[in-house]
């Protein structure tokens, strides 16, 4: 991959503090396993808004994968489809839902809220028409991060021939993604009366929010830093979850992203409250190594680590993961 590249894939904002402190939650959180369970096959499956899913770690929104390889946002729907899981489709992603949904496998979709409501209405109506099956509204970028890497690098925007294919208006022209530091709650209320999808927000640390969205009719949570590219000094995401599980108290699913490296920390983070956790750099690295079947795989090894390590802490499914199960 072309370094700079890598760069803009592996970065985070400020000095990375918070990049650094996702995953080092993780390295801090210990698992205390039970014996005698007598689990035999474990049973990795859940719903999540009606759709069965394999395996608990979907893949995260990110931008631009035909930076990563040429095959793109499809091939990594193709890698999903394979595990049996959910991708969400970042709005900068480089090639058309359409094309993206053909690759078969459930789809949700990343918003970032345009001010031109006609616009964010159309995209929203066109990822509905491609068969996403959620809307998924990133509430932590009123403004876009300061990615000092990419500062470094100028690296500012797709190369020529690359586009954000939903961005296209009307005419077949591409507008420019716009962070909106005006986004308040009544414009979730506007989402909510827009689509009939399923609302999930991203970005969420505070467990006032995490009310405030229940509050709005949101059906979902994911508990996220930007994977640290956002708000650098932002809480590491598994230290902010069992506030905001403890807020919402079981009325909505609650996911988690930001360091998930490797099944023990989607071991961790289920016992901690969230119901599912989501990969990005990983699907990314996976991507660029080897295309769908690259994506396959890190997604089979994260899921067959967390099988593994489920036997060895003695739970046979999902809800057997507990907070007990952790300690600092
Ligand atoms: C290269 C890159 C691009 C991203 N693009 C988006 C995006 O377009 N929309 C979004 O909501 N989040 C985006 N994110 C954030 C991810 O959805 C996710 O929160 C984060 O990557 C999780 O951390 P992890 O990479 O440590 O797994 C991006 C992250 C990376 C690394
Ligand atoms: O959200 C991001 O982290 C990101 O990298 C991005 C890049 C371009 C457009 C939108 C988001």
């Amino acid at each position: 991959m072309d370094p700079v590249h890598e760069d803009f894939f592996a970065g985070g904002a400020g000095e990375e503090r918070t990049l650094r402190a996702n995953e080092a939650a993780y390295e801090r959180l210990r698992i205390v396993p039970r014996v005698l369970r007598a689990t035999g096959d474990r049973d990795l499956r859940l719903t999540l808004f009606g759709t069965e899913l394999a395996t608990p770690v979907l893949v995260a929104p990110t931008a631009f994968h035909k930076l990563a390889h040429p095959d793109g946002e499809a091939a990594t729907a193709r890698g999903a489809a394979g595990a049996g899981t959910v991708m969400v489709v970042s709005m900068a992603a480089t090639q058309p839902i359409e094309e993206i949904a053909a690759a078969g496998g459930p789809l949700w979709f990343q918003l970032y809220p345009q001010s031109d409501l006609a616009f964010t209405a159309a995209v929203i109506k066109r990822a509905e028409a491609a068969g996403c099956r959620a809307l998924v509204v990133t509430v932590d970028s009123p403004v876009f991060g300061r990615r000092e890497r990419d500062l470094r690098n100028g690296f500012l925007d797709l190369p020529d021939g690359l586009a954000c294919e939903n961005l296209r208006d009307a005419e077949g022209k591409v507008r420019s993604i716009e962070m909106d530091a005006t986004l308040g709650w009544d414009r979730i209320a506007w989402l909510r009366g827009t689509t009939g999808l399923p609302i999930l927000l991203k970005g969420v640390l505070h467990p006032a929010d995490a009310r405030l969205a229940v509050e709005h009719g949101v059906d979902g949570l994911i508990v996220s830093n930007h994977g640290g590219r956002q708000l650098d000094g932002a809480v590491a995401t598994v230290d902010a979850l069992p506030r905001v599980v403890d807020a919402v108290g079981g009325r909505i699913p609650v996911l988690v992203d930001g360091g998930i490296r490797r099944g023990v920390d989607v071991l961790v983070a289920l016992a901690l409250g969230a119901d599912a956790v989501l990969v990005g750099r990983p699907v990314v690295w996976g991507l660029a190594a080897g295309g769908a079947p690259g994506v396959l795989k890190k997604l089979r090894d994260l899921t067959g680590e967390l099988d593994h390590a489920m036997a060895l802490a003695g739970a046979k499914r999902l809800a057997d993961l507990t907070p007990d199960l952790v300690v600092a």
